[in-house]
């Protein structure tokens, strides 16, 4: 394709007009700067009061308000939401760290144990901007336990889940009574179980349903499955919600079963995905050459599966054994797909499809909706 041909005047108009751009877009950044310090000042607020991070009521209002406003002046409504919406996550960093209120004061000191792993640091440093002490306990410091234990108001445990019930069984029957005993394994019954079995005190098991580079917890949300003495750990409660977390109470039972479908069977079908295009020796340049939005989002939700450890992963998928009912169907399911396609019955996948979207109802477009956004995210990332 030629270039197209830019005279003089159309080189002095762009570069007036960009001039203009760029002044509008520098106020633009002293006028951020003016709301990360205001949002500055709110987090110290809130730090003193001990009022969560994330205010929802305060965003939908503050959300409609400039949807409005924006619609008056001509702006699109969904730009001036996607900025705000953005600007947030930034507040919710910025007042993370003015740290929080602490709401038990008279704790004692909290154990990590596993305190080395990615999650353990999140932890770790949230319980720290909390005002509280925390001691680490790692592979190696376990001739050291007693001391470490010694005083704890709160022991949280974790380790690679493969390991996780041998060592609550092996290692945590000595802890003083009124010392709170939690875990955040991603799964719940056995943890909790091994828990309650070897302590008379407070067990609670969590479940953050996030990774650990999530920046703040505004949002996430964490799972509690009650073990025994809830008000001993409510507290716990209460600071994980000021951390902007949102707790969502489950069986432990119901919780693991979820997970079978969320974690082993998506995982593993993501891994197995991984292992095709390596088996096909896929050339990724040339896939991401002519793939769509969506097709490159789901090759990135592949792809960092593969950039993290493989024993997570393993220790995930390999966590329940009726796991392997969920990823077993799933492949019987595929089979019986794959012969729809194999006879050439294409009235019969028509009909499976529209099947299928009754089913999910409502959330289809709900779906669509949000993967819409998503995708011109990753539209928006694209350079050059
Ligand atoms: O108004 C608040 O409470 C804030 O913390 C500020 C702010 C914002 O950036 O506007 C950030 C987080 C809250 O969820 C709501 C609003």
């Amino acid at each position: 394709m030629d270039k197209p041909q830019m005279n003089e005047k159309t080189t002095d108009d762009l570069e007036k007009l960009r001039g203009h751009i760029d002044n509008v877009d520098q106020q633009l950044l002293h006028l951020l700067r003016k709301r990360l310090d205001l949002v500055g000042q709110v987090g110290a607020v809130k730090h003193a009061a001990g009022v969560p991070i994330y205010a929802p009521e305060r965003e939908a209002s503050m959300l409609a308000k400039r949807r409005e406003e924006a619609a008056n002046m001509n702006v699109s409504p969904q730009l001036i939401e996607d900025i705000l919406r953005r600007l947030m996550r930034e507040s919710y960093l910025n007042e993370k760290d003015v740290g929080f209120k602490q709401v038990k004061a008279d704790l004692g000191h909290v154990v990590i144990v596993g305190g080395e792993g990615k999650l353990g640091g999140l932890f770790s440093q949230m319980l720290r901007l909390s005002g509280y002490q925390v001691k680490s306990l790692d592979k190696d410091d376990w001739q050291r336990a007693e001391a470490i234990f010694d005083g704890a108001g709160l022991v949280i445990v974790t380790v690679p889940i493969s390991i996780t019930c041998e060592l609550i069984a092996s290692k945590l029957g000595q802890l003083p009574e009124s010392c709170i005993l939690a875990d955040l394994t991603s799964i719940k019954a056995k943890p909790l179980d091994a828990m309650l079995t070897v302590h008379k005190g407070p067990v609670v098991g969590l479940h953050p349903m996030f990774g650990p580079d999530v920046g703040s917890l505004a949002k996430q949300v964490v799972v509690v499955c009650h073990g025994r003495g809830q008000e001993s750990y409510q507290w716990l409660m209460e600071q994980i919600k000021i951390w902007g977390a949102r707790l969502v109470e489950a069986d432990a039972q119901k919780h693991d079963k979820a997970m079978q479908l969320v974690q082993a069977m998506r995982h593993f079908s993501s891994f197995v995905y991984g292992l095709n295009l390596y088996r096909e020796a896929a050339d990724i340049d040339n896939l991401l050459q002519f793939s769509s939005p969506i097709y490159r989002l789901e090759l990135a939700m592949v792809g960092r599966l593969f950039a993290q450890s493989p024993e997570l992963y393993a220790d995930i998928i390999y966590a329940q054994r009726e796991s392997l009912t969920a990823i077993g169907d799933y492949l019987d399911n595929y089979s019986q797909a794959l012969e729809l396609l194999k006879s050439g019955n294409r009235q019969g996948f028509i009909d499976q499809f529209e099947e299928v979207a009754n089913w999910f109802g409502d959330f289809a477009p709900q779906f669509q909706r949000e993967s819409r956004a998503m995708l011109q995210s990753v539209n928006d990332m694209k350079a050059g």
